[in-house]
């Protein structure tokens, strides 16, 4: 049933992604590698349109893909278990619909954090903490995630949005985008990485705080030249064909290499510049190791494309 209404939502040549799909090109492709992740969900719909490479849409069009509590719960299960598929090599964000998403779906909120449990101030507080750090993980697991995300605005990007794609590694959108850091408008501090995250990813803190307690939008325009995205494309269609285009690209080249810079390019962000250079020493004192060295260099050597070299799953 679930994969019915995928299949209307997709176009031709889309491949859904299925407990079954996926056995089969495990076993056509002689790989060995343990259990399916079976993805269905509520909220996300989930698909293979290249090689290697992962879709996951929000899926709650009707709603703007209002982020509501199923949301928040699937986003984890899904990039947890793309971490550890080895046949995915990249993965991209996209929303259904008319926009990319309203942000928290303000209904839910209402239930959830607003109404925390316990019997007395410290026990609601205790409680409430909790809840927020779940909320964090939801899009820390796009970071935790060491396969590149890139993600594909389109339309209205509000409130939670802005705190998911800052979690992103490369973001892309379309003319007719736009980003919203709305929390100061319903009376709350962001509080799921939009404050923590943006200054490092556009720079400028003037930017940042100008946004945060004004909450104009950010024009797509304006969100390339701070360096919120690196392209806009005139429209969501040439945007998705660039956008997997991009991921295809990436997924094609050494996973060993690509993981191993997403995670270092973390952890220097986090860092000083002496302690990443500590952390890459010691990560390539393993990583070197990997064959993908000596098959790039080989492959350079012969004038082929670096495209025509396999490299194993990681
Ligand atoms: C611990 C907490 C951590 C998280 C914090 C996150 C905070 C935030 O995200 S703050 C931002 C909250 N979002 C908003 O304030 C945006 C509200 N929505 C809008 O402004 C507009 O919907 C929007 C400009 C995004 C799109 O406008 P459009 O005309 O295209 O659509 P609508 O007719 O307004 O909406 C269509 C249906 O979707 C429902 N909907 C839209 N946004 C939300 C939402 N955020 N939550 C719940 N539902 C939403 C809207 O009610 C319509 O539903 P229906 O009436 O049933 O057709």
């Amino acid at each position: 049933m679930a994969n019915r209404v995928v299949n209307s939502v997709l176009g031709q040549g889309t491949r859904v992604w299925s407990p079954v799909s996926r056995a089969v090109r495990a076993m056509s492709s002689g790989a060995g590698s343990g259990a399916s992740p079976s993805h269905t969900y509520e909220t996300l719909r989930v698909s293979q349109p290249r090689e290697s490479v992962i879709h996951v849409e929000l899926h709650r069009p009707e709603k703007r893909n209002a982020m509501n509590q199923a949301f928040w719960r699937e986003m984890v299960v899904c990039f947890d278990r793309i971490a550890e598929d080895s046949d995915c090599r990249a993965v991209v964000v996209s929303g259904a619909g008319k926009i990319f998403t309203a942000g928290i779906d303000l209904m839910d909120m209402a239930g959830d954090v607003l109404q925390p449990e316990g019997d007395d101030a410290a026990r609601r507080a205790w409680n409430l903490q909790r809840k927020i750090r779940e909320y964090q993980d939801t899009f820390s697991s796009l970071e935790r995630c060491s396969k590149p995300v890139l993600v594909a605005v389109h339309g209205a990007c509000v409130g939670g949005g802005v705190d998911l794609v800052s979690a992103c590694d490369i973001r892309f959108c379309s003319q007719d985008a736009w980003f919203q850091i709305k929390e100061v408008d319903i009376g709350l501090a962001a509080d799921v990485g939009t404050l923590q995250r943006l200054p490092k990813v556009i720079g400028s803190r003037s930017l940042v705080s100008e946004l945060a307690y004004t909450a104009r939008k950010l024009m797509s325009d304006e969100a390339k030249s701070c360096g919120l995205v690196s392209r806009v494309f005139p429209d969501k269609d040439s945007m998705m064909e660039g956008v997997l285009d991009m991921a295809s690209e990436i997924s094609s080249k050494s996973p060993v290499a690509v993981q191993g810079t997403k995670i270092n390019l973390l952890y220097s962000r986090d860092h000083s510049v002496r302690e990443g250079l500590e952390y890459i020493a010691t990560w390539n004192m393993s990583m070197l190791q990997t064959e993908d060295i000596m098959k790039s260099a080989q492959a350079a050597l012969e004038k082929k494309s670096p495209k025509e070299v396999l490299y194993s799953k990681l």
